[in-house]
């Protein structure tokens, strides 16, 4: 009998915990249904989240701002935010404590929100609904094994996913690569853009924390563009159309097996706007810029390092190649020295003599020991295809001093010359310094540009007015007054160089004479 009740029993109370499961599970369902934070607002959505997960138990996936005791903060976790940054702002009624920071552009008045902590957001993905918790924990006691760094002293802040387990393939599969997804390109919009160095700096990354990067920076606020870059219309247009094919061209890339970056090479004299076109191109392509003072830099491990830690979606700056480093002739001495020990190493006083001048070299370069393969190698060995959408750009003065494998296509794909003013460029320049279309003196520039050599950037400072009372008529005849006076010496010089020679030739007769 007694067993018969205790069966009887357990039937009865198995029956009534399945009817209570079901009844929970339905009105789960229905709760869901009738946008219950809507209604009864988020403490009923939690409570409701938690008995419905009596039946159909949730999992969690946590996302830590600092995982594994790492200096630097998970990729993951700050996309996570970024992402949740817009699901807070568009959740009614969801979060009642936000945290709201500045905006992180210049001159950007608006505050991000986010969440406070032991905050939930809700957010649906193809028909299944997730929780997202935001909570911190204490900074690491004094005597842990893991307080060290500025990162681990500060609070620990975590983010967790709640979710039914019967989504757990949507979520880990689905769910998560689009959170990833939409983050990051939540962060490349609210992205500022940054100019890098290899001058040493501190060591502090853009959130305050410690990292022991090579490189440090500043914001990259150049304002030039391609609207006001003065050069030949279809050379600009072709320039611009290489850049948006190289920066849509991912698939391109990988169909016909090259890594995804392009080598730049500027060429011209100074002042004809090098340094101002990378700047255009890294606004154009919304890019940062690595600028990489090669001097500074001792080896081609170090070389190396440098362009590991570069991130994609950057342009790799080295200017003034040949003066960098004396590439061209140690590539020669190179050569000439094995042809000298191929003749049986004969005259060993010749051979001190050209390690003194090598250690003479060295010094030229401020100790620094890279060399022509150590930068051919960054340019395109097999280190350079790392993380991809990269641009290198070298500018020089004098492409012709250049070894001819450093710049060969397929390391600097594009040469590109940047050349003295010509006329469009003047009148390119006129419109924007002056605002003027056409002027009776434009006829004396044209005439005077089309016999002297003037760069833009001393067109450029000609034509801008330096006291209140300067206009577009005085700010030109400044100009036609400059190219006169280069006119005058360009002219000065040639008679002084015919004299010279002259003489020269004079001296050359009168030996000739004597003999
Ligand atoms: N093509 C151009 N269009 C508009 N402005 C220009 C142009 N070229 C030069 N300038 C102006 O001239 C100044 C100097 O130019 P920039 O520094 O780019 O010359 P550079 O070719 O890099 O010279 P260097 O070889 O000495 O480094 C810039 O401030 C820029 O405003
Ligand atoms: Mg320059």
């Amino acid at each position: 009998m007694d067993g018969a009740s205790s069966l009887w029993s357990s039937v009865n109370s198995g029956i009534v915990l399945s009817v209570l499961a079901v009844a929970l599970n339905l009105l789960w369902q229905s709760l869901q249904g009738l946008h219950l934070q809507d209604i009864f607002g988020r403490y009923a959505r939690r409570h409701a989240r938690r008995f419905a997960a009596i039946v159909d138990p949730y999992l969690t996936v946590t996302l830590a701002e600092y995982d594994g005791g790492r200096m630097r903060r998970s990729q993951a976790y700050k996309e996570a935010q970024a992402y949740l940054q817009r699901a807070t702002r568009d959740a009614r009624g969801g979060v009642r404590h936000l945290k709201a920071e500045p905006a992180t552009k210049e001159n950007d008045d608006r505050l991000v929100v986010s969440m406070g902590d032991n905050e939930e957001v809700a957010d649906e993905f193809k028909g299944a609904t997730v929780w997202w918790l935001a909570y911190s924990a204490p900074p690491r006691e004094e005597n842990s094994p893991f307080y060290w760094g500025k990162a681990a002293r500060a609070e620990r802040r975590f983010y967790r996913l709640f979710f039914l387990e019967r989504d757990r393939d949507l979520v880990l599969g689905e769910y998560l690569p689009h959170v990833r997804r939409e983050g990051r390109a939540a962060m490349v919009k609210e992205r500022q853009r940054k100019l890098f160095t290899n001058i040493s700096g501190d060591s502090w990354d853009a959130d305050g924390f410690y990292c022991d990067s090579v490189w440090s920076h500043v914001l990259f606020e150049h304002p030039k563009t391609f609207a006001t870059l003065a050069m030949d219309p279809t050379k600009k247009r072709e320039i611009m159309d290489d850049l948006d094919a190289f920066k849509n061209g991912k698939d391109y890339y990988k169909r016909v097996g090259k890594a995804w970056k392009r080598g730049y090479l500027l060429y011209g004299p100074p002042g004809t706007g090098k340094s101002t076109m990378i700047a255009a191109m890294a606004n154009h392509l919304d890019y940062d810029v690595y600028d990489i003072e090669l001097t500074s830099v001792r080896t081609n491990t170090d070389l190396r390092k440098l362009f590991i830690e570069t991130t994609s979606k950057s342009i790799i700056v080295i200017e003034d190649i040949d003066c960098s480093l004396d590439l061209t002739g140690k590539r020669k001495k190179k050569k000439k020295k094995n042809k000298d020990e191929e003749e049986n190493n004969q005259n060993n006083k010749d051979g001190e003599k050209k390690d003194d001048e090598e250690e003479k070299d060295d010094d030229k370069s401020g100790g620094s020991k890279v060399t022509l393969s150590g930068v051919l190698n960054f340019i395109d060995g097999l280190w350079s295809a790392c993380g991809g959408e990269r641009i290198i750009v070298f500018t020089t003065n004098h492409v012709e001093k250049l070894d001819p494998a450093l710049i060969r296509r397929g390391r600097m794909d594009r040469h590109i010359e940047m050349s003295y003013c010509c006329l469009e460029a003047f009148k390119f320049l006129a419109k924007i310094y002056l605002d003027v279309d056409a002027h009776p003196l434009f006829d004396d520039v044209a005439a005077l540009l089309r016999e002297v050599d003037m760069t833009p950037a001393d067109v450029a400072e000609n034509l801008t007015p330096k006291a209140p009372g300067e206009d577009a008529d005085s700010c030109l005849a400044t100009l036609v007054d400059a190219l006169r006076k280069a006119k005058e010496d360009a002219l000065a010089k040639k008679a002084a160089k015919g004299k010279r020679k002259e003489a020269a030739a004079d001296d050359d007769s009168d030996d000739d004479d004597e003999e």
